[in-house]
């Protein structure tokens, strides 16, 4: 099957894109893992799908695959290249878009010709539904890895995170620590790592070992879930500017129950066709 595709990224995470709706497609674990494979098909972090909506109230479906082919609820860098990619293919005009994803529907606007805005709902904080096994809902949990207790943070922005704080992010131990927390048996669904560090109030700094890839280049629920994290332990404000090794992303958030936003780029690098 010959299938049209836009290699796309947010901040160096990257992504290949597929329009569902003008083309039959049929995606499975082995294909997807073929396409983000650097090597046999076209490279990617995650494998998007466009899909008619399933609900009246959204404009479209989006479903997410990382590269080890496994779905996944929610991707905020893909969020906003899904927004471009639809109006980029004249599936629609609108600034204002609506999609559904495993997590629900969210709310896009495009800002400019690369920038797009992402209401991504409040994060869920409650372990059971991250999900995560704690006791009970605190700020921050003890975990043991190795014989070693460490602090960590868990959120979900529809997809789990866990965040450790850090002096230094580029002496952070994401290569040792991002696999093990990956799949610790306390994150029955696996877990995105996200090791952060504080400058200021209003700047930190982040990378991200993310599940079903490894470490990105930026990640987008992954900066939203930090600054969460950070928030609630109170040390920063309601709008922070997250640096990531690909560039930074604005995140607001007032607390608990209250949507978090999240703003940044997107680029598209190249259109293509691939014999799935
Ligand atoms: N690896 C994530 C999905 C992609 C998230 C990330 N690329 C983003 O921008 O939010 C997970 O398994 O939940």
């Amino acid at each position: 099957m010959r299938v049209k595709f836009s290699k796309m990224h947010g901040l160096g995470n990257d992504f290949v894109m597929l329009d569902g709706i003008s083309q039959k497609i049929k995606l499975t674990p082995e294909k997807i893992r073929r396409l983000a494979d650097r090597c046999l098909g076209v490279g990617c972090d995650q494998v998007l799908l466009v899909e008619s909506p399933r609900t009246p109230e959204a404009d479209f479906r989006y479903r997410i695959f990382n590269a080890d082919g496994s779905e996944v609820e929610n991707c905020g860098n893909g969020a906003r290249c899904f927004a471009r990619f639809v109006r980029e293919r004249r599936l629609t005009g609108k600034k204002r878009l609506r999609v559904e994803t495993a997590a629900g529907i969210l709310l896009l606007k495009v800002l400019d010709s690369d920038r797009v805005s992402v209401d991504l709902g409040a994060p869920v904080l409650e372990p059971e539904q991250i999900p995560f096994s704690a006791d009970r809902r605190a700020d921050s949990y003890p975990l043991e890895i190795n014989h070693e207790t460490f602090t960590i943070g868990a959120v979900s922005m529809g997809n789990p995170h866990a965040v450790l704080l850090v002096e230094d992010v580029t002496e952070a131990p994401v290569d040792r620590l991002g696999p093990l927390l990956e799949c610790h048996p306390r994150f029955p669904q696996k877990v995105n790592v996200g090791f952060l560090q504080i400058d200021s109030r209003d700047e930190a700094q982040l990378r991200v070992f993310e599940r079903g890839v490894g470490e990105t280049r930026a990640c987008g629920t992954g900066a939203c879930a930090a600054m969460v994290y950070a928030h609630l332990r109170g040390l920063v404000n309601d709008e922070v500017r997250i640096q990531l090794p690909g560039g930074a992303l604005t995140i607001h958030w007032s607390g608990p129950g209250q949507p978090v936003t999240m703003s940044g780029p997107t680029t598209t690098v190249f259109h293509g066709q691939i014999i799935l």
